[in-house]
C-alpha cells in the first residue's frame, strides 16, 4: 500500500476512502514517455472527494493529501523472480483492527428500514456524483444482446509481441515474427474495443458506462474482468487513487443517475464476496464467521440464492467506500512469482439497485416517501425491501463487478499452487460453460452446460444463461513471453462474443396486479378444496391409514393458503384506507410470489420455525407465570420482601431435606448394598457355574438317547428281516417225515419244519433265563426272532454266515459255525447261546 509510514497508525483506526490495492508501478517519466495522460489532468476520486457533502475527518483529508505517489520504476513485465517481494503469505483474514472491520454494521441490511434509506434527486450527495453521464451512453445499452468485449493491453517496458489496427472494426494479431512457423498467417482477432496505457477512465466509459446505465434502468448487468495474473484486471477494476477504477466510477455513475432522475426513489443495498478455493466467504461478515459460515449457492436453475450474504444498505458514495474497504480488506491477496499482490480468488461486488416511482402527495418534496414500518424486516436474502404501493411497481436489478483470479502457471509456492489449480480449474469451467453457451446460440442448440461445475460459474448462471448484460474486459500482457496466455485469454474473448443475450427488467408486480392474482389463486384453490372433499367419502373406503392422513394434511394446506391468501387481500385493501394505522402489516408485496417455489417453501419454513419458537416461548413465559407467587403487582414492598424470604425459607428447607436424606439413607443403603453383593456375587457364580455343567451334561444324554434310539431301530429292522427269513424258511416244509440227510460241508442240512422256529424260540427263552432282563427292552413274542444283540453288535447274520468254513454236521461237529481266531475277542453272548441251541436242537 502507498502510504506514507508517518500515518500508518491512523490507518489501523480510519480507513482511508479508495486506497491502493497495490502499489502502482509505472513512474510520472514512463508515463509520459508512454503517451499516457498526466495524472493531474485526469478527473479522479481524490479531487472530487473535497466536495463530498458527507464530512470526511481532517484525518482522512490529510490522508488524502499527503499520500505521496510511489515511485515505480517499470511496468511489471515478465515474471521476474530474484525481485520477488518478501510478502509470501495471504494477509491472516480477522487480524484487522475491530474499528475498520465492525463486528455488526449499522449499514447491514437486516437493520435497516428501506423505506427510510432511500435515495432520490434531492438526498443524493452532489460530491457523490459524477457529472459525466452522457446521453449517449444511455441511448446505447438497452439495443445490445451480445456481449460486450473489449481488450485491455497493460503498457511494457519490454518488446511487445502483437499489433493493433485503431480502425473500427478493433483488431489485434501476433506480430508476424512471433508466429510458430512463418507459412502461418496470425489471427486477426476483433473486438468491441481495444484499449491500452493507463487511463482508466476511457475504459471505464468504454467498457462499463453502458451497463451501470443498464443496471440503473432495471437490467442485471454484469461487468468482469478476465485475464492472466497480473495483467491488470484489479488495476481496472479497483484501480488506485490516481485512477479509480471501474467500481468507484460505477458508483458515481449510480449517485449521477439518480440525481438526474428526480421521478423515482432509490433503495442501494451493496455486497461484496469472494470465492476462495471454492468456498464462498462473505467478505463483509466478520472474518471469524464468514470462515465458519460459508455462502451458500441455493435454488435451482436461474434462481440462485446466495445464503447467508449480508448487504449493506448505502446511500452515499462514503458509505460506498466503507463497504468496499471492508471488504478489500478482507479478500486474499498474496505475493506470487508473477505479482506483488495477486488476487487468489474471485471477487464480486455486487450492487442491488430497487427503485420506484416517486408518489404524489406526502412522497413529494423531499419527505422520506412511502411508509416506514415500525419492526419491518426483509424476510429473504435478496428478496425485494422496497414495497410496491398504489400502482407503483418496484424495480430490481443488480450489478455485478467481478475481478477474477488471474490464471496463472505453476508457481514456486506450494500454498499458491494450491490456490492455482482451484483458479484455474474454475476458469477453465467458466471457459467450456461460454464455449457452449455460444455454440448453443450459433448452432440453434441445447446441449447441456456444465454451470454446476464451479461455484463461480454456477453463481452466473442466471446472468451467462442471457438474463444479464454482459460487459468482459480481457486485461492481456503484450510480452513476448505471455504470448501463450495472452492468446489463450483472446481466444476466451471470441468465444464470449458468441453469446446470445436476452436481458429482461425485472419489476414487481403492483398491489392491483397482485390482488388479482390472489384472486384467481383462492379461487383456483377453493375448487380443489371443494373436489377433494367431494372424493374424500370414496377416497376414505380406498386408501390406507397413511394415505388418508397425508390427503387430509394436503386439505389442510390448501385451506391454510387461502386463508393466507384472504388474509394478504383484506390487508391490501384496508392499507390505503389506513394510511396511518402504523401497525399494520405494510403491504402484500412484501411477499414476493414471483420467487421460485423453492424460495417460497424457505420463506414458509422459516414462517413456521418462528412461530414454532414464539409458541414454545409463550408456554415457558405462561409456566413461568404461573409458578411465580401470587403476588399482584401493585402490591406493597413489604409484601413482596415478605414472598421472597419465604421462598427462600422453602428452598432451604428442601435443601436439609435432600441433605438429610442423603446422609440417614443415601450411605448407609449404598453400604448394604455393597456388603450384600460382595457375599452373593461367589455364590452366584457357583451355582452358574453347577447349572452350566448340568445344562452340558443333559445335552449328552440327549445325545445318548438319540444313538440309543437309532440302534434300537435297526435291530427292530433285522429282526424282522431274519423272522421273515425264517417263515420262509418253515414254508418250504422240508422237515415233515423226510429223512435226514447226513449232513456234509456240500449238503448243509435243513431244518425240520418248525425247526428253525423252535430253535429260536428256544434260544429266546434260554437268553432270558440265563440273562438279567433288561427292563429297557420291549417284551418279545414267541414268533420274534431270538436274537436280542447288544447295541453294538453287527448283524447276527452277516457276521456269523460270513464265518462260516465247515458246516457239516458231524457228532463232534456243531451245527454252526465257531467263530474264526480272529473273531474269538469278539465274543457274543448271543452266539453262545446260539451255539448251545444248535446242540441241544441238533436233528438225530
Ligand atoms: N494498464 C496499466 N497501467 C499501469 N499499471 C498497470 C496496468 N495494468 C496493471 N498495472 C500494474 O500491474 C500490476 C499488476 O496488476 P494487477 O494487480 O491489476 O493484475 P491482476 O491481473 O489483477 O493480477 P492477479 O490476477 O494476480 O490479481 C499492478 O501493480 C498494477 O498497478
Amino acid at each position: 500500500m502507498a502510504t506514507s509510514n508517518s500515518n500508518s497508525t491512523s490507518r489501523l483506526t480510519r480507513p482511508v476512502p479508495y486506497t491502493p490495492k497495490r502499489p502502482h508501478s509505472v513512474s510520472t517519466e514512463d508515463l509520459t514517455s508512454t503517451g499516457r495522460i498526466p495524472r493531474s489532468t485526469t478527473p479522479s476520486l481524490l479531487s472530487s472527494a473535497k466536495k463530498f457533502k458527507a464530512a470526511l475527518s481532517t484525518e482522512s483529508r490529510s490522508r488524502f493529501t499527503a499520500k505521496p505517489r510511489s515511485g515505480l520504476t517499470s511496468v511489471p513485465g515478465s515474471p521476474t523472480k530474484d525481485v520477488r517481494p518478501k510478502t509470501p503469505t495471504t494477509p491472516k483474514r480477522g487480524s484487522e483492527s475491530p474499528l475498520l472491520f465492525p463486528q455488526i454494521s449499522e449499514m447491514d441490511v437486516s437493520r435497516i428500514d428501506p423505506e427510510e434509506a432511500l435515495v432520490d434527486f434531492q438526498t443524493v450527495e452532489p460530491g457523490d456524483i459524477s457529472g459525466e453521464l452522457d446521453e449517449a451512453a444511455l441511448a446505447d445499452y438497452g439495443k445490445e444482446d451480445k456481449v460486450l468485449v473489449s481488450i485491455r493491453i497493460r503498457p511494457t517496458n519490454a518488446t511487445t509481441a502483437w499489433q493493433t489496427t485503431d480502425t473500427i472494426p478493433k483488431s489485434m494479431k501476433l506480430d508476424s515474427q512471433y508466429c510458430k512457423t512463418t507459412t502461418t498467417t496470425p489471427q486477426d482477432f476483433r473486438f468491441d474495443e481495444i484499449l491500452t496505457g493507463s487511463d482508466n477512465k476511457p475504459v471505464y466509459n468504454a467498457v462499463a458506462r453502458s451497463h451501470v446505465c443498464a443496471a440503473m434502468d432495471g437490467y442485471n448487468a454484469i461487468i468482469f474482468a478476465y485475464g492472466q495474473t497480473a495483467s491488470g484486471k484489479t488495476f481496472t477494476l479497483t484501480g488506485d487513487e490516481d485512477q479509480p477504477g471501474i467500481i468507484p466510477r460505477a458508483m458515481k455513475d449510480i449517485f449521477a443517475y439518480i440525481r438526474r432522475t428526480p421521478t423515482r426513489e432509490y433503495l442501494l443495498r451493496c455486497s461484496y464476496l469472494e470465492i476462495y478455493n471454492e468456498t464462498i466467504h462473505d467478505l463483509l461478515a466478520p472474518p471469524s464467521s464468514s470462515v465458519s459460515q460459508p455462502v451458500q449457492i441455493q435454488g435451482t436453475g436461474n434462481n440462485v440464492i446466495l445464503t447467508p450474504l449480508r448487504e449493506e444498505v448505502v446511500t452515499s458514495l462514503k458509505s460506498v467506500r466503507e463497504v468496499l474497504q471492508r471488504g478489500e480488506g478482507n479478500r486474499r491477496t498474496a505475493s506470487t512469482d508473477w505479482n506483488e499482490r495477486s488476487s487468489r480468488s474471485h471477487s464480486v461486488f455486487r450492487v442491488v439497485i430497487e427503485s420506484r416511482e416517486r408518489g404524489s402527495g406526502t412522497d413529494e418534496g423531499g419527505t422520506p416517501s412511502g411508509r416506514t414500518t415500525p419492526g419491518f424486516r426483509p424476510p429473504t436474502p435478496g428478496g425485494p425491501r422496497l414495497q410496491a404501493r398504489g400502482g407503483r411497481s418496484v424495480q430490481t436489478s443488480v450489478l455485478s463487478l467481478i475481478d477474477l483470479a488471474g490464471s496463472e502457471k505453476a508457481t514456486s509456492d506450494k500454498e499458491r499452487t494450491r490456490e492455482g489449480k482451484y483458479i484455474n480449474t474454475s476458469l477453465l469451467t467458466l471457459g467450456t460453460v461460454i464455449g457452449t453457451l455460444a455454440e448453443n446460440s450459433a448452432r440453434n442448440k441445447h446441449d447441456h452446460v456444465p454451470f454446476r461445475n464451479s461455484k463461480l460459474t454456477r453463481m452466473l448462471q442466471p446472468s451467462l444463461s442471457g438474463n444479464a448484460r454482459i460487459s468482459v474486459i480481457c486485461t492481456i500482457n503484450p510480452d513476448t513471453g505471455a504470448i501463450a496466455e495472452s492468446t489463450s485469454t483472446l481466444l476466451f474473448a471470441q468465444r464470449i462474443k458468441k453469446v446470445q443475450l436476452n436481458a429482461q427488467k425485472k419489476e414487481v408486480v403492483d398491489t392491483e396486479a397482485l390482488l388479482e392474482r390472489y384472486r384467481k389463486e383462492i379461487e383456483e384453490l377453493r375448487k380443489r378444496l371443494s373436489e377433494k372433499e367431494a372424493e374424500a367419502p370414496a377416497l376414505k373406503r380406498r386408501l390406507s391409514a397413511r394415505e388418508q392422513l397425508d390427503e387430509s394434511r394436503a386439505m389442510s394446506d390448501l385451506n391454510s393458503r387461502i386463508r393466507q391468501l384472504t388474509k394478504l387481500i383484506l390487508t391490501s385493501q384496508t392499507v390505503d384506507e389506513n394510511k396511518d394505522n402504523e401497525s399494520r402489516p405494510a403491504s402484500p408485496s412484501k411477499v414476493d410470489f414471483d420467487m421460485s417455489p423453492y424460495q417460497l417453501q424457505q420463506e414458509l419454513l422459516s414462517a413456521r420455525r418462528q412461530i414454532d419458537t414464539q409458541a414454545t416461548q409463550i408456554l415457558s413465559l405462561e409456566a413461568a407465570l404461573l409458578a411465580r407467587p401470587q403476588l399482584p403487582p401493585d402490591a406493597p414492598e413489604s409484601e413482596k420482601d415478605k414472598a421472597l424470604n419465604e421462598q427462600t425459607k422453602t428452598i432451604r428447607e428442601l435443601e436439609i431435606v435432600v441433605r438429610g436424606y442423603e446422609e440417614n439413607l443415601g450411605e448407609p443403603l449404598r453400604a448394604v448394598r455393597e456388603d450384600v453383593e460382595r457375599e452373593w456375587i461367589a455364590k452366584l457364580e457357583k451355582e452358574k457355574r453347577s447349572r452350566e455343567e448340568k445344562e452340558a451334561w443333559a445335552d449328552a444324554l440327549v445325545k445318548q438317547l438319540e444313538k440309543e434310539k437309532k440302534t434300537r431301530m435297526k435291530l427292530e429292522d433285522e429282526r424282522q428281516a431274519l423272522a421273515a427269513f425264517v417263515r420262509k424258511f418253515d414254508a418250504l416244509g422240508l422237515s415233515t417225515g423226510l429223512p435226514m440227510a447226513v449232513p456234509s460241508k456240500l449238503n448243509p442240512p435243513m431244518p425240520t419244519p418248525g425247526g428253525a422256529a423252535a430253535v429260536f424260540a428256544q434260544r429266546q427263552r434260554s437268553r432270558l433265563q440265563s440273562m438279567d432282563p433288561d427292563p429297557t427292552m420291549s417284551p418279545v413274542a414267541e414268533t420274534d426272532s431270538p436274537m436280542r444283540l447288544p447295541a453294538v453288535e453287527p448283524s447276527l447274520l452277516e457276521e456269523e454266515w460270513d464265518a462260516v468254513d465247515d458246516v457239516s454236521f458231524g457228532d463232534d461237529k456243531p451245527f454252526f459255525p465257531i467263530p474264526t481266531k480272529s473273531r474269538k475277542g469278539s465274543h457274543s453272548p448271543v452266539r453262545s447261546i446260539l451255539a448251545r441251541g444248535q446242540k441241544e436242537n441238533m436233528p438225530v
